[in-house]
């Protein structure tokens, strides 16, 4: 497992990371979620010793990374697809990584194989795109087989296929009980990888939990009702104690409880529903309403191109205040 223990890392006046504690398990895939600059990286690159720690310690099976002998065998990383010799072909690229931690040359095939190089293994490295790059990067990342992986963006420059390729390898050296760790902004794509999460903001640590912990705590779930009854089903639901908030097109949203049960009161008093849907926030609804306080670049709507449509809101924009207000009032 991987253990941090007050990590902290300044620079100058910034503190890029701040204070970090929290531990990696082995045999699930945690997902490692901030806002730009949130210190992700410098807390990647701690771990694997390329930054030394202003205060605290990162932890690889009980060892800093500086004392593990062959390190590729404990921990592979993908931190930069590109920091790699372009002028090596990918196979001595992993050859040289084989020969300097004591791993025999057949794995170079093996991994290159893995990773679907294999034809392109004599080609100079500085010729790849970037997904080819990423691949070689996990290359090098399973060389060693190690039980402990980490990834910094792995689906940057894939493809839909590469992206479903690497969904399905980080889940099976997972389910292989190895510790995968892992970042990226994309939250639809993380959603269907993670199964923890450790979200950090402006360095400090905002979450630690599980992935359906954290998108019930972060955000809001609740029941979409609509019916050509609709002021017959308000005075329903007000003599039931159920609090209807009108959402526009007609449309009711429904807290605190279930669409099984407004569907059985609506049948008990005959009342015609056109719509009963539940609606479940997504990982990036919660994790945008966890970091809004935290994100320290933020785009203006005035320095966007001239005649350009604004964005239309978000969901997580639309709930806005009302739903700010229930919270600070609950
Ligand atoms: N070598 C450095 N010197 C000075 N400041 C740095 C250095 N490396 C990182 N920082 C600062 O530390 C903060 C955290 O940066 P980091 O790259 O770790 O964030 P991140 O979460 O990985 O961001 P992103 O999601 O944009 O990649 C940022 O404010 C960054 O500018």
């Amino acid at each position: 497992m991987i253990e941090l223990e007050g990590l902290t890392k300044r620079y100058g006046e910034k503190l890029a990371v701040n204070n970090l504690t929290f531990t990696v398990h082995p045999g699930i895939v945690t997902g490692f979620l901030g806002p730009n600059g949130a210190g992700k990286s410098t807390t990647m690159r701690m771990m694997l010793g390329l930054d030394n720690p202003t205060a605290g310690a990162a932890r690889i099976d009980g060892k800093r990374y500086a004392q593990l002998k062959d390190p590729l065998k404990y921990i592979g990383a993908l931190l930069d697809a590109k920091a790699m010799h372009g002028g090596r072909s990918a196979f001595n690229h992993l050859l040289c990584l084989a020969q300097s931690n004591g791993i025999p040359r057949a794995r170079v095939h093996e991994v290159l194989d893995t990773v679907g190089l294999t034809q392109v293994a004599k080609k100079k490295a500085k010729g790849f795109s970037l997904g080819m790059g990423q691949r070689l990067g996990i290359a090098g990342a399973l060389l060693g087989d190690p039980e402990i992986l980490m990834f910094d963006e792995p689906v940057n420059g894939l493809d839909p296929e590469g992206i479903h390729w690497i969904r399905n390898l980080m889940k099976s050296l997972a389910s292989q009980g190895r510790t995968v760790f892992v970042s990226s902004h994309l939250m639809s794509e993380m959603a269907l990888t993670a199964d923890h999460l450790v979200v950090i903001g402006q360095g400090r640590l905002l979450a630690d939990t599980s992935m359906a912990d954290f998108i019930h705590q972060n955000s809001r779930s609740y029941v979409r009702l609509r019916s050509p009854q609709r002021e017959r089903l308000l005075d329903v639901l007000h003599q039931e104690g159920v609090t209807a908030v009108e959402a526009g097109n007609g449309t009711l949203e429904v807290d605190g409880t279930t669409s099984e049960d407004l569907g059985e009161l609506a049948a008990r008093h005959q009342l015609v529903l056109h719509e009963l849907s539940p609606q479940r926030a997504s990982l990036e609804e919660a994790f945008m309403q966890l970091t809004a306080e935290s994100v320290e670049y933020h785009a203006h709507a005035d320095h966007a191109a001239p005649g350009a449509a604004p964005p239309p809101p978000t969901q997580a924009e639309g709930w806005g205040e009302s739903w700010q207000q229930q919270k600070k009032g609950s």
